[in-house]
């Protein structure tokens, strides 16, 4: 059980933690879908409530440097946790560094499955160094390590990104992959990369939104079936002049072949490692690739492959079960303890987002703590530049619902709109996601105040605050050649907002602004609220209480 607060008795209504995914606080309004939004909940807000800035990039949240960008999994680990973990990305580097990753049971049976077999390893994943889901420099240390450990072949099936990296830099990666493939294909070793696609039209779905794009990628990686080209290089120039205007994560699949025959179809007595660290989009291809009675598409044939993820992606799931980099550890969690302590917990966002207020806000886990209620709002399976509201709406009526249902001492949710519609470059479609989520919190503040409870309002990363890129000497949008603006897809390095709703105390509650305070601060704040201690291990709490 969490102590009693002796330094504050709680706020007798619901406590409510908001998660406006994707809204940043820029440096600058050039390029800021934020800015330009009109949003009259917000700028109220942030006018007259409590607010101060968070750190949600760089080791704020765990990620090796202060140069990488933050993103949804460390962002929603951090405020879970209320501490900070050493990440996937932080950890598989320093793996690598020490040589800890060759000495591990996984890759050692990764290399002898491989070697029992027809002597191939394939290796799938996003091909950036992104540092989200995935960095090419862990991909280019395992090759080299494969044929050091004398694996005859290795074949690569490459996700596009174009999210967590400029939107059509897919070249900037092929190419010089290509010439260090070519390079270190000599003495009998053959690399090639054998096939790939956009990864949001391919292989990397994630919460089961959409499995058609896991059976798109099946096909391609390990069936070999689609549209053959001589060289992933070709691929990605002929598919941009065939598909003109569409951006690097949306391109279609395709398959390397020589003679008309793939180079690198996945078959039995094969070795395969998914090479993306983070969990949510690589869970649904792991488990087409473990799960005996799967039936979430018709694989044609089913390899018994030696498979390995880079980590653990889910652990109350153990998937999969063989993993390169042990996963971080995060325990004590808010949700665990406040099961513990009696707390009910209600998590509310759609489908694209339903995995960050459930499995990454607990650490990882997909199973429930006790007192828990989830409630997942489907998401659409469009282009949510043509529907920028996605499902503010709904999720806002879950939550009104959840709210006046009183059975719940603390509720959370997340809008994915700012990120979701960021991700699309699409700067008039992003500034109508943040107005969709304005709207909906001008509909559960009230609802909040008339119930005696408080909010707290915030986000995991920034990513609609900066939609075009910025020229570094400038500081102005970078241009493409016709004079357009050179969209930004991926999310940003700056602070996010917190600000703390309360229309209950008559003014009695603030937020300090601690010393470099991130997200992992939030946790005993929420606590803190509701007039419980933190647990020790977690970050201090920002609230301020005046007396009087
Ligand atoms: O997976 C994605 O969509 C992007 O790589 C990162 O976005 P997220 O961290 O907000 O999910
Ligand atoms: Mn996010
Ligand atoms: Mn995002």
């Amino acid at each position: 059980m969490l102590q009693k607060s002796a330094f504050f008795p709680g706020i007798q209504g619901p406590i409510v933690t908001i998660v406006m995914d994707g809204y940043g606080i820029a440096k600058s309004d050039v390029g800021s879908a934020i800015a330009a939004a009109r949003k009259p909940t917000l700028d109220h807000l942030f006018a007259n409530h409590p607010n101060i800035t968070l750190r949600a990039h760089g080791t704020a949240v765990g990620m090796p440097s202060d140069e990488d960008m933050g993103n949804s999994e460390v962002g929603h680990n951090a405020i879970g946790a209320g501490q900070v973990y050493s990440q996937g990305a932080s950890l598989v580097a320093e793996a690598i560094a020490s040589g800890s990753i060759w000495q591990g049971a996984a890759w050692q049976q990764i290399i002898a499955g491989a070697k029992a077999g027809r002597g191939v390893i394939h290796f799938i994943g996003l091909f950036s160094d992104g540092n989200v889901h995935s960095h090419i420099d862990h991909l280019r240390a395992m090759i080299l390590r494969a044929n050091e450990e004398g694996v005859p072949v290795v074949r690569i099936h490459i996700l596009i990104d174009g999210r967590d990296v400029p939107e059509t830099s897919a070249l900037e990666y092929v190419l010089p992959f290509e010439a260090f493939l070519a390079e270190v294909s000599r003495d009998g070793f053959d690399a090639r990369i054998a096939s790939g696609g956009g990864r949001m039209n391919i292989t990397m779905d994630r919460y089961e939104a959409n499995w058609s794009m896991v059976d798109k990628g099946w096909q391609t990686h390990v069936l070999g079936k689609g549209e053959q080209y001589e060289s992933a290089s070709a691929a990605v120039q002929a598919l941009r002049v065939k598909f003109p205007g569409t951006i690097d994560q949306d391109l279609p699949a395709f398959v390397i072949a020589s003679d008309g025959r793939p180079v690198g179809t996945i078959e039995d007595g094969d070795s395969v490692v998914f090479f993306n660290f983070r969990g949510d989009r690589s869970i649904e291809i792991t488990r087409a690739f473990e799960e005996a009675g799967f039936d979430k598409f018709d694989r044609v044939r089913m390899p018994r492959v030696t498979y390995a993820g880079m980590l653990q992606y889910d652990g109350d799931l153990k998937l999969p079960k063989r993993f390169l980099v042990d996963p971080p550890a995060i325990l004590d969690t808010m949700g665990e303890w406040f099961a513990k302590s009696g707390i009910t917990q209600f998590a509310c966002s759609e489908t694209q987002k339903f995995g960050h207020v459930t499995y990454f806000w607990n650490g990882n886990r997909s199973n429930k703590f006790d007192g828990e209620t989830y409630q997942e709002v489907s998401s659409d399976v469009v282009p949510f530049e043509q529907r920028p509201w996605m499902k503010a709406a709904e999720i806002a009526d879950a939550m009104i619902e959840a709210l006046q249902s009183g059975q719940y001492r603390t509720l959370r949710c997340n809008f994915a709109n700012g990120d979701m519609v960021g991700h699309t470059g699409s700067f008039r479609a992003a500034t109508m996601a943040i107005e969709a989520v304005d709207l909906q919190l001008a509909r559960i503040l009230p609802v909040v105040k008339a119930l005696g409870g408080v909010a707290l309002i915030t986000a995991d990363h920034g990513n609609a605050d900066e939609m075009y890129e910025i020229d570094k000497k400038t500081r102005q949008p970078a241009q493409n050649p016709d004079g357009s603006f050179k969209a930004k897809t991926s999310h940003t390095l700056n602070p996010v907002p917190l600000i703390l709703y309360d229309a209950v105390t008559g003014g009695k509650l603030g937020l300090r602004p601690l010393p470099g305070a991130g997200l992992s601060n939030i946790a005993a704040t929420i606590t803190h609220l509701l007039g419980f201690e933190k647990h020790a291990k977690w970050d201090e709490s920002l609230l301020e209480v005046r007396q009087g």
